[in-house]
């Protein structure tokens, strides 16, 4: 299955809270034939978002339309509200598809196209892959709370990048949680990829340190480093995250490469603080986004690309190995929207 069909068919829990709701806002207070003007329909339509909007569109001359005004502005809004896109980001959106539209008829089809076109527009420019550097070992520090799915991640990546040539090595940072090292060997085994570990509760510093002059040693193309995830005490965790960056700035001043931070989708809105109180502790260089299956909360997504444009390298719709990709800003927001 191509990981858009797995998208498409994982993301339902909200695409069906958006197209649901798109449907329900239209279906609300239909305007009767012909009130007001349909969206104008260009003679021959050119592919593109003109094609998928008045020629290709699904849209049948059967379906309910509501003339566009204040109150369907405000409808959409408090949807897109509660799809978690946050208030400024929802009012940016809605502010755009009125824009020239107001007073048109629109149909269900046509909305949820001019909605995942706003989508895209706001989240292509940080739809941008894992960047990779002729540095040898490109160092990719992996920040995130406990149970966000850094571990999980970290074993897609490395199997990942194993499948595209790349020799990977992980380190264990995470020293305190016995359970988070065990895990990261059983990924680091089913990925092919060693996991260096040290023992309980040892200094994560030192571990990393040890970790890079093996990766040297050994020509490794990419090291991944897994670290704590204890928000409880942000000054123990931002004094342990910047020893590690020390401590590998030793062995490459350039170090680490990327910090990527691993986010759950799930913990909707609070993702946003997430991004900010890491964004304190390191330097955080993009996101990664997991457990997109199984919530209502996907929209949250798009304002994180709206407040912070920070890059999103990959996303992830479930437990296996092959269930994390590069994010697709198109793809996203159709499948988001429930196009
Ligand atoms: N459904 C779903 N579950 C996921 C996804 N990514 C991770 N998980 C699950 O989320 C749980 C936590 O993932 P971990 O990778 O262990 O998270 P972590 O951030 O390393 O957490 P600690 O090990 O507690 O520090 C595990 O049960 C994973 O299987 C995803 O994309 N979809």
């Amino acid at each position: 299955m191509s990981f858009f069909s797995k998208l498409r068919e994982r993301l339902t829990r909200s695409s069906s809270k958006i197209g649901e709701g798109l449907d329900d806002i239209v279906e609300a207070v239909p305007t009767p034939v012909p009130q007001a003007p349909e969206e104008p329909k260009p003679a021959a339509p050119s592919g593109g978002l003109v094609g998928r909007l008045f020629g290709t569109s699904p849209s049948k001359p059967e379906e309910p339309r509501r003339a566009l005004d204040d109150a369907m502005l405000e409808d959409l809004e408090d949807m897109l509200v509660q799809a978690d896109l946050g208030v400024d980001t929802a009012l940016r959106v809605t502010a755009n598809i009125a824009e020239g539209r107001m007073g048109r008829r629109l149909s269900s089809t046509e909305l949820k196209e001019l909605l995942a076109d706003e989508i895209a527009r706001i989240m292509t420019p940080v739809a941008r892959p894992l960047p990779l550097y002729p540095r040898k070992p490109q160092v990719v520090l992996v920040v995130g709370v406990n149970g966000a799915g850094k571990t999980t991640t970290i074993g897609k990546l490395a199997s990942q990048f194993r499948t595209a040539g790349k020799s990977v090595m992980i380190a264990a940072g995470d020293t305190f949680r016995a359970a988070a090292v065990e895990q990261l060997q059983i990924w680091g085994q089913r990925a092919g990829v060693p996991v260096m570990v040290a023992a309980q509760g040892s200094d994560p510093a030192s571990l990393a340190y040890d970790a890079m002059t093996r990766a040297e040693a050994e020509g490794a193309d990419l090291l991944m480093i897994d670290t704590a995830g204890r928000l409880q005490n942000r000054q123990d965790l931002m004094e342990e995250l910047a020893k590690i960056v020390r401590v590998i700035r030793k062995k490459d001043p350039s170090a680490p490469h990327n910090t990527l931070l691993v986010l759950d989708a799930t913990t909707g809105q609070n993702a946003l603080n997430q991004v900010e109180t890491f964004r304190q502790l390191a330097d955080v260089s993009g996101l990664v986004m997991t457990k997109l299956d199984g919530t209502a909360r996907g929209g949250v997504m798009v304002a994180l690309a709206d407040r912070f444009g920070l890059p999103i390298h990959a996303i992830g719709v479930g437990e296996q190995i092959d269930d994390l990709d590069a994010f697709d800003a198109n793809d996203f927001a159709r499948a988001l929207v429930g196009l």
